[in-house]
């Protein structure tokens, strides 16, 4: 059982303010300067060292093989990965063209129940939305020796001379991991091999700035090593997100997720994604990128449960339990969750997860009975909505039943008041998620909860279906004029997608599409700017053609 106390989980409202202010953020025309872009593509590569993972060609294309094999078989799945021999593993492709840039995109999530008692190995469902982080590769040609990181959300940017980092440490047979492999812990060797390439990325920032820098860094220097080699190939990793940071919408594990779907696309140990796909194979590939995200999600945060990104990997829902650290979580993957109209209020109070795992934490101990009697509670809160949404009577199509489908709706829905009046006994609510449900109470649409880690962040409300839209906008106004946020989302959409290339199709037959560019990607405005750029689906961009998604059974 993990308690959840040694956390190191870091939270913080202040991320998208210290942009505006970040006068040192470099444009893309200054990072075209120093690594010449106008070699990016084209070049062919004759490199073929033998190196266990990484393609030196810098191309994407998939391997032939993906021997690793997921139990998908039934419902309820502990994906387990067959060993498999090195000749099949390491068979490497003919040289090729150096691949075009390319993106890779995952979503955030909800937890709808169970936070914080998913840390004391109790149950936990939770839910892709339809905010992603976006991560742009831009492969350079091999006269270039460098990787950069252009985290523009956040104002991080920097670039390391890849000779320069400890390949030694990380590649020592002792070491060294595969693409493949389960990590369950970060290896304190490397990260103290890794430390001064960490320590001096945005050594001159404030504190604060400088951790969240740090952290996202760390994700990815983690990985960069891990999975890449001495060989691997100079580029610049671009990103932007609609994810609040630190707001309970698990927006570091979607950045994980881009990560790690861009760095093992790059070594090419992922199939697909193709539309032909087989459901197992595509069940094979998001396991793989989610096991190297949760490596990542241990460097931003520590000791993670890990649910942020499965959900982020794989998308749609899932009933998440992990009570052994030391193995994989029992997920239940839920293909065909109802989609269910649910408002997210942020209240934009940065709070930190750890800080409110460890309160929890500490009432264990003060209160062990007591506290355990809650944590069980919401297990079974947890249960009973899985059991509801799984039943034959929940979403019911047929829309002579109202009667039923609102009586039906309303239970679930109390599930929400409950879960939440249990977080609030654990002590992680705060004074503005309550004013956000005082707020939606009294206007009457629906019921709500805290989710994500508390003391702050954000709210979900679902909302009755014959919620009044007068009380609806009465509501939103209410909101605003307390700088409180909201949007209204659906759940269970994709999880992670490529593009590739990075060029979009709008729906329409013309030729070529649009090439998503850099400096259009970091300069977009907003999340409709990104979402109009480069989204992956979902309102405004229902047509948007390009991206594929790995998809398990539905
Ligand atoms: N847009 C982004 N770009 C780069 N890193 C990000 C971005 N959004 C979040 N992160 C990383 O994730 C961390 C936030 O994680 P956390 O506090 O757990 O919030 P959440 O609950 O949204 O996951 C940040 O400190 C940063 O390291
Ligand atoms: C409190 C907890 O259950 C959820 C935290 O969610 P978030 O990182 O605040 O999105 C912690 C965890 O599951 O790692």
């Amino acid at each position: 059982m993990q308690n959840g106390n040694s956390r190191k989980k870091n939270g913080n409202g202040s991320v998208r303010a210290s942009n505006k202010n970040n006068k040192n953020r470099v444009t893309v025309s200054e990072l075209q300067a120093r690594f010449k872009t106008d070699e990016i593509i084209t070049t062919t590569s004759n490199n073929d060292e033998d190196n266990n993972t990484d393609n030196s060609d810098g191309s994407i294309l998939t391997p032939s093989t993906s021997s690793p094999t997921a139990n998908t078989n039934s419902s309820k799945t502990t994906v387990k990965m067959a060993s498999h021999t090195k000749s099949a593993q390491h068979a490497r492709k003919i040289s090729s063209p150096m691949a075009p840039p390319f993106m890779v995109s995952a979503p955030g999530k909800v937890i709808v129940f169970g936070e914080h008692a998913v840390v004391h190995g109790k149950a936990a469902l939770a839910a892709a939305i339809s905010l992603r982080s976006y991560l742009l590769v831009t492969t350079l040609s091999k006269s270039h020796r460098n990787v950069t990181l252009n985290f523009r959300d956040i104002g991080l940017d920097h670039t390391w001379d890849i000779d320069s980092l400890p390949w030694n440490v990380f590649q020592h047979p002792s070491k060294k991991k595969m693409y493949y492999d389960l990590v369950t812990e970060l290896d304190p060797e490397l990260l103290e091999a890794m430390q001064p390439h960490v320590a001096a990325v945005s050594a001159n920032e404030t504190d604060d700035v400088r951790k969240i820098h740090q952290n996202s860094a760390a994700a990815f220097l983690y990985l960069f090593l891990s999975l890449g080699s001495p060989n691997s190939h100079a580029a610049i990793y671009t990103l932007r997100s609609t994810i609040p940071p630190g707001a309970g919408l698990g927006s570091s594990g979607s950045v994980s997720v881009c990560i790690s779907a861009a760095l093992l696309l790059q070594i090419r140990t992922l199939a697909g994604p193709h539309p032909d796909q087989p459901p197992d194979e595509a069940a094979v590939q998001i396991e793989r990128i989610n096991r190297w995200a949760f490596v990542g999600e241990m460097c931003i945060h520590g000791n993670p449960s890990g649910v942020d990104n499965t959900v982020s990997s794989g998308g749609k829902a899932v009933l998440f339990r992990r009570d052994d650290y030391s193995k994989p979580p029992t997920v239940t993957f839920l293909n065909n969750f109802p989609e269910l109209p649910l408002l997210i209020v942020n209240t934009n109070q940065s709070r930190s997860t750890a800080v409110e795992v460890a309160k929890v934490g500490t009432l264990l101990k003060t209160h062990p009975q007591v506290t355990a009697a809650m944590l069980d509670t919401i297990d079974q809160v947890t249960i009973s909505a899985h059991n509801m949404i799984t039943s034959s009577d929940f979403d019911n199509d047929d829309e002579d039943d109202e009667d039923t489908n609102t009586e039906t709706l309303s239970k679930f829905g109390a599930l929400f008041r409950i879960n939440h009046g249990l977080l609030v006994s654990l002590g992680v609510s705060h004074p503005r998620l309550e004013r956000i449900r005082e707020l939606v109470d009294y206007s009457n649409i629906g019921w709500t909860k805290l989710t994500g880690g508390g003391g702050g962040g954000c709210a979900i409300t679902l909302l009755r279906a014959d919620a009044s839209p007068q009380a609806r906008r009465q509501l939103d106004r209410s909101l605003a004029a307390e700088n409180f946020s909201s949007f209204e989302t659906t759940l269970g959409g994709d999880g992670v997608g490529v593009l590739y290339p990075a060029v979009l199709r709008n729906g329409s037959d013309e030729e070529g599409g649009e090439e998503i560019d850099q400096l259009k990607f970091e300069n977009a405005v907003g999340n409709d700017g990104i979402e109009r750029l480069v989204g992956v689906g979902g309102g405004v961009q229902e047509k948007r053609e390009g991206w594929k998604f790995w998809r398990r059974a539905g």
